[in-house]
Parts: structure tokens; sequence; C-alpha cells
């Protein structure tokens, strides 16, 4: 992907000892998401649902955005679709100025893996792996070498207070620092974007606010902007804004 200024991709720097840094990069209102007149209908044989009914909407850089609503009002479907996991029936995402609903299927997942870290409610770590080999193979996925993997893996646990644990397996692990590990991993290879469905859902309170402090802090210190689905109203406190869905339609505030 060509780096472009707005990007907090080229605020990677390489200071003290060769451990990548990112500075904090300037608030701008640059769209980072942005989802024109989405429709999606799921089909099973002649059966047909409208999950979303001309959904539109923005999120600028550095933006902490939740989607919020009751279940089944379509913030899953919503949150697939903004991440090109999902195609949508009709409408278009653009996601960094790039239209990703007109990429090929190989281009949309090289584009995903650089630009978009997800962290998910169950965590998704490797069982049979520890945190450090959880978040050093994400790294090698995306491209960085063994030896820079092991050194890049530490500094992201180290960001997220888990250094210590590193050598630990996830079932050695609480659910907040298994979802600690998560989000180390999910900012492997530094992504813009971060993407999270229900990320303190299966946490206490304490380690539920430990993840949202955390997610504030990457969107407020290091511009990532950050969009998730959540039922969790603690989180509303740190929130841009606030996106509610009901029966697949995005409610204006
Ligand atoms: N593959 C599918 N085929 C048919 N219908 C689907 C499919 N996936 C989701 N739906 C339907 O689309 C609607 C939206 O589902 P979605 O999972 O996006 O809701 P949600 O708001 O995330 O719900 P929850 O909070 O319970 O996770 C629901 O009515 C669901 O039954």
């Amino acid at each position: 992907m060509t780096a472009s200024p707005t990007n907090p991709r080229t605020t990677l720097s390489v200071v003290r000892s060769h451990v990548p840094i990112l500075r904090p990069t300037p608030a701008t209102e640059t769209v980072a998401i942005a989802a024109h007149h989405i429709n999606m209908v799921y089909k099973n044989g002649a059966e047909s649902f409208q999950a979303l009914t001309d959904i539109n909407l923005q999120v600028p850089q550095g933006n902490i955005q939740l989607l919020m609503g009751p279940s089944g009002s379509g913030k899953t479907t919503l949150l697939s679709i903004l991440a090109g996991i999902l195609t949508p029936t009709s409408g278009s995402v653009h996601l960094l100025q790039q239209d990703i609903t007109r990429l090929s299927r190989k281009a949309l997942s090289q584009f995903r893996l650089q630009n978009i870290g997800f962290i998910f409610q169950g965590f998704n770590l490797f069982p049979a792996l520890t945190a450090l080999e959880n978040v050093e193979l994400a790294m090698q996925v995306k491209g960085t070498s063994r030896r820079t993997a092991r050194t890049e893996a530490l500094e992201l646990l180290g960001e997220v207070g888990m250094v210590e644990k590193a050598g630990s397996l996830p079932k050695q692990l609480s659910g907040g620092q298994k979802q600690r590990v998560a989000i180390a991993r999910a900012l492997a290879g530094n992504p813009p974007l971060i993407m999270a469905d229900e990320p303190t859902a299966a946490l206490d309170s304490y380690s539920g606010h430990a993840v949202i402090e955390l997610l504030r802090k990457l969107a407020k210190e290091r511009g990532r902007t950050v969009l998730m689905v959540t039922h969790d109203s603690r989180i509303m406190d740190v929130a841009d804004r606030v996106l509610h869905l009901e029966d697949g339609i995005l409610q204006t505030n």
C-alpha cells in the first residue's frame, strides 16, 4: 500500500535500538471510513431478508465510534461490510479513501491485512502458542521477518502491559489479559483501522475498563480509527459518536 500523509502508518519511525514507536498523529478531519447507500439482503433459497437499508456514515480518522442497537438490528452485518469481510448487495465502502467494494478478492484481502486490525469478543488466540508467539505469528503473516517479528511483538505486548506474560499460554491468562494480547495482535503491522466486535463482552468490570482505556489511547494518542460493535454503555464515555441501528436502519441523532 502507498502510505498517504494522513495515514498513521506513515508516522512509524525508528528510534531507540531499532524498535518502532508510533508518534501521536495530529487530529485531522480526514475521513477514514465511509459508507454510501449500503443495502444488505441475505438470501436463503427463495427467502430473502433485508438486514441493512440505505446506510450512510463517515468516521473521521482518530475517532472512536460505536455501533449500538438491539440484537438482530444489523450491527455485525454492518461491521463486516465496513471491514470488507461481507460484500453489500448495493452501495460502496471507502476505507482510507480507497473504494474497497471495487477491489478484487485478492487485493481486498491484502488491503485488510495491511490496514485493519480485528478484535473479537472470543479473543481467537491460538491455544498452543504463547502470548508472544500469537503476536509474532500475526507479524509474520503480515510480512515481517522472524527476527524483527520477535522484537516488535515484544514492543506491542509492552504497549498493552503484557510483557511479563509473554511466555504464557492463553489458558494461563485471565479474560482481560487474553483480550490485551488480542489487541497487541490486532496492532501487528501497525494498521490504521481497528475494528472490534464486542471487545469487552466477556470481561469483568476491571478488565473491561483497562481494554476501553487502551482503545481510547489508540485513537486519541496514536491516531488510529476505532469502530466497534458493543452493548457496553461504559464505552459511550470515550466514544466520539454512537451510531444507533434499529431494524437495519441507522438512526439520526
Ligand atoms: N447469513 C445470514 N443469513 C440470513 N440472515 C442473516 C444472516 N446473518 C444475519 N442474518 C440476519 O440479519 C439480521 C442482522 O444480524 P446481525 O448479526 O448483523 O445483528 P446484530 O445486531 O449484530 O445482532 P446481535 O447483537 O444479536 O449480535 C438478523 O435478523 C439476522 O438473523
